[in-house]
């Protein structure tokens, strides 16, 4: 891995370069291309795009619920356990993310409030190009019917053998209502504005690569987005404490995903830098997915030495990754250092597939510099507020003459009046 020893400064226009690689204007071209088509053409799109990008000939898009079903029975006892386990762990941490109204009746005569309404129909992106996804399902899915969404429908990419039993599995355990094999950017165009086998949805979730989170980004507005979830990230703050081997094992854990898949390691110790770094060519050696995890170790990943913790601190907050692991002595003091990451995992045991699988918290994050603004996927993506006011004859009387110097200074003399207008009688019988 790169390991770069420069200032603070030079060091931010580094990470600031690495983010920048992230927006290509030339696959921004081609799938603004590609949603034009699909909805233009709908599903006879769908399935050459599906021919094209993923060799595989579609005639019904929709996997029978039957199917579904029976997928349960085909996993293992084994796979059935872990997945029943994930999403006990799933639903009970995101069960506190539940938000309800209020009401608030301080004022006499004035009544406002806040409704809290679950989405109608959302479709959720399950990646399955490099990989099949099941754990993705349950963190995308649990959480919209936590929130009481009315449908929640999947899009998956084809698999030339069908989709996997384990996939199918783990969408009938969180109760997914359909599933579609379509993926890619013509998945997300196909969610966005439906087409004749698959409904258009409210709002679109999940992660998934360059090209997925890409269309997320360009149909938004005609549809809501959880967030820009692409390629995974994992940055390591770490010390001479930590364990070199454990270091380079959780880099590879994200390489492994995508060749675009970021691996990070700040440190203040050159020693250390230097022994993840050969660590990190050690287990490639054997690693199944060797040649992913290796672009994303070559093109992408970097280690930066630093002076000293709080210049490891402010770089990683202007790296803001998905994934930020503190491998420091001691390290649930550091939390309030942290400004910008997706999901942190604070020692030695909360290795980042902990968080992958288990441990409860969603696993669905933003990437890209985006956690800068964005949260993790949660129950408060699948609803919406609307607020209510309701105002005695009294109250309303009481604040009329703000109301109309407001509507008047804006020049707009219809709102002034349609407020009057509730005391006409009474100016009437003057
Ligand atoms: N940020 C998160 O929360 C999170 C969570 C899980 C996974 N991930 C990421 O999800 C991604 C999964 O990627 P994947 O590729 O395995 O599956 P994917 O389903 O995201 O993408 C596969 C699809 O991409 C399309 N595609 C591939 N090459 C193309 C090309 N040249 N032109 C146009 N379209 C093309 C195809 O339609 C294919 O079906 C990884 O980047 C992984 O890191 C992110
Ligand atoms: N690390 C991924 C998020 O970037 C999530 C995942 C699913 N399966 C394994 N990992
Ligand atoms: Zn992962």
């Amino acid at each position: 891995m790169k390991i770069y020893q420069e200032s603070l400064t030079k060091m931010k226009q580094v990470v600031k370069n690495y983010t920048q690689q992230t927006s290509d204007f030339t696959i921004e071209q081609q799938v603004r291309e590609i949603i034009e088509n699909v909805r233009k053409r709908q599903d006879q799109a769908l399935k050459e795009y599906e021919l094209k990008f993923d060799q595989t000939a579609i005639e019904n898009f929709a996997v029978p619920a039957t199917e579904i079903q029976q997928a349960l029975q085909k996993i293992s006892p084994e796979l059935r356990q872990a997945l029943e386990h994930a999403k006990k762990n799933i639903v009970s941490f995101h069960e506190k993310e539940l938000t309800s109204g209020f009401i608030d009746t301080a004022v006499p005569g004035i009544i406002r409030g806040q409704k809290v309404t679950p989405l109608q129909r959302v479709g959720i992106y399950v990646p399955g190009g490099t990989a099949a996804y099941p754990s993705t399902i349950l963190m995308s899915a649990l959480p919209a019917k936590i929130a009481g969404v009315d449908q929640v429908i999947m899009v998956t990419p084809p698999q030339k053998k069908g989709i996997a039993p384990a996939v199918l599995a783990a969408a009938a355990i969180a109760g997914v209502d359909a599933v579609y094999q379509v993926g890619g950017a013509q998945a997300i165009a196909a969610l966005a504005y439906g087409t004749e086998s698959i409904p258009a949805v409210n709002k679109i979730v999940g992660p998934g690569n360059i090209y997925v989170a890409t269309a997320k980004k360009q149909v938004f507005g005609q549809v809501a987005i959880d967030m820009v979830a692409g390629p995974s990230e994992i940055g390591i703050l770490a010390d001479d404490t930590a364990d070199a081997a454990e270091l380079a094992a959780d880099l590879l854990s994200q390489a492994e995903h995508d060749r675009r898949a970021r691996p990070m390691l700040i440190t203040d110790s050159l020693t250390l830098a230097q022994k993840v770094s050969q660590q990190v060519d050690q287990q490639l050696v054997n690693l199944p997915r060797r040649a992913i995890a290796q672009a994303a170790v070559e093109d992408r990943g970097f280690i930066a030495v630093m002076e000293s913790v709080p210049e490891m601190f402010t770089l990683m907050n202007e790296v803001a990754p998905e994934h930020l692991e503190i491998q420091l002595a001691d390290p649930s003091q550091y939390l309030s250092y942290i400004r910008n990451a997706g999901s942190v995992f604070l020692g030695r045991y909360a290795s980042e597939p902990l968080g992958d699988y288990l441990a409860g918290p969603n696993h669905v994050l933003p990437t890209g510099g985006t956690a800068k603004f964005s949260s993790p996927l949660g129950v408060y993506d699948f609803v919406k507020k609307t607020s209510f006011i309701q105002f005695s004859k009294t109250a309303l009387q009481a604040d009329l003459s703000d109301i109309t110097e407001l509507a008047r200074t804006e020049g707009l003399e219809a709102h002034a009046r349609a407020v009057e207008q509730r005391f006409a009688a009474e100016r009437k019988g003057k």
